[in-house]
């Protein structure tokens, strides 16, 4: 007997796709005509130094900035510019500073997540009707799935601000997780983590990947970053001057010099950095003269 199997080669479809994304804060600046896609399984990586755009960006793609120019579609559609619309859509985030209800418990933290996905109205809830009810318990249960998921079942009645900190990041991403998104976009999840509490970041990003839902990652913490993502996109001065693999980023001189700081060509700002570097190079030769 010959036993068949059937490999279905995984289809990768555009889940985001951003194009031309551009933000300016009066003379500023803050991202420049950045494109962006992410598919479904995959898990993208955000690079850059300090400053570089990288959360004006995530702020372009979940409506809380509107983008001076350029167009965000989530799975074929373009996104309203409205947080709550974008998280109704399928995309939640979590934040660089940890935006929990530190005196609500961390069962709570993620039911407060799953408003976006019930449909009982407020007339239901105020007089608790039967539907309501029904609502609330599947609530509960997903709610408790999730925490399982994050491994926080044991501490769901716990008061948000008596976890751990590495534990507190873990319910954010639950919390995120309770809209049911297709995307995940997070900002510095292991920022201030100890190495144990990022290797199981890392491995409970993987598990949600594993789960369907398309990851898109800023971090500074490079070692993390290469080790987790399938490609990575470099932002540099508000531009994305780089996005491939992990190892072909890792090796392009661009990247090693912006986060080296030594100056490339074609650098944005090079040109002007040039400009100034002769200004004050002929100001010296006049102050030599006199
Ligand atoms: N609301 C705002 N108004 C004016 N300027 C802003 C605003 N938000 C960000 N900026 C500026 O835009 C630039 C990019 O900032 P952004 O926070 O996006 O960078 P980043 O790459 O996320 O930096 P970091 O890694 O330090 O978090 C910076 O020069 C910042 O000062």
């Amino acid at each position: 007997m010959t036993t068949m199997t059937t490999t279905t080669a995984p289809t990768a479809t555009t889940v985001l796709d951003a194009s031309g994304v551009t933000m300016r804060f009066g003379g500023l600046t803050a991202v420049r005509s950045v494109d962006l896609t992410v598919n479904s399984g995959e898990i993208v990586g955000l690079i850059g130094p300090n400053g570089a755009g990288k959360t004006t960006f995530f702020n372009c793609l979940t409506g809380l900035y509107v983008p001076t120019e350029g167009k965000v579609e989530y799975k074929g559609t373009v996104l309203p510019p409205k947080p709550h619309l974008v998280t109704q859509a399928g995309i939640a985030r979590t934040f660089q500073n940890i935006r929990l209800f530190a005196n609500m418990t961390v069962l709570e933290n993620v039911l407060v997540g799953r408003h976006t996905r019930t449909k009982e109205g407020l007339w239901s809830a105020l007089l608790r009707l039967p539907g309501f009810k029904r609502a609330e318990e599947a609530s509960r249960e997903r709610a408790m799935e999730l925490l399982e998921f994050t491994g926080l079942a044991a501490k769901a009645d716990h008061l948000a601000r008596n976890l751990p900190y590495g534990e507190q990041r873990k319910l954010e991403i639950a919390r995120a997780l309770a809209s049911e998104p297709g995307l995940l976009l997070l900002d510095e999840p292991t920022a201030g983590m100890n190495p144990q509490e990022t290797r199981a970041a890392e491995e409970l990003i993987f598990a949600i990947r594993d789960k369907g839902i398309a990851v898109l990652v800023i971090e500074h913490d490079i070692r993390f970053i290469m080790n987790l993502c399938d490609r990575v996109a470099v932002l540099v001065q508000g531009e994305k001057i780089v996005e491939g693999p992990a190892e072909v980023v890792q090796a392009d001189e661009r990247v090693i010099a912006a986060y080296l700081g030594t100056p490339f060509e074609g650098a944005p700002g090079q040109e002007e950095a040039a400009e100034v570097e002769a200004a004050e190079a002929h100001s010296t030769t006049e102050g030599d003269d006199k």
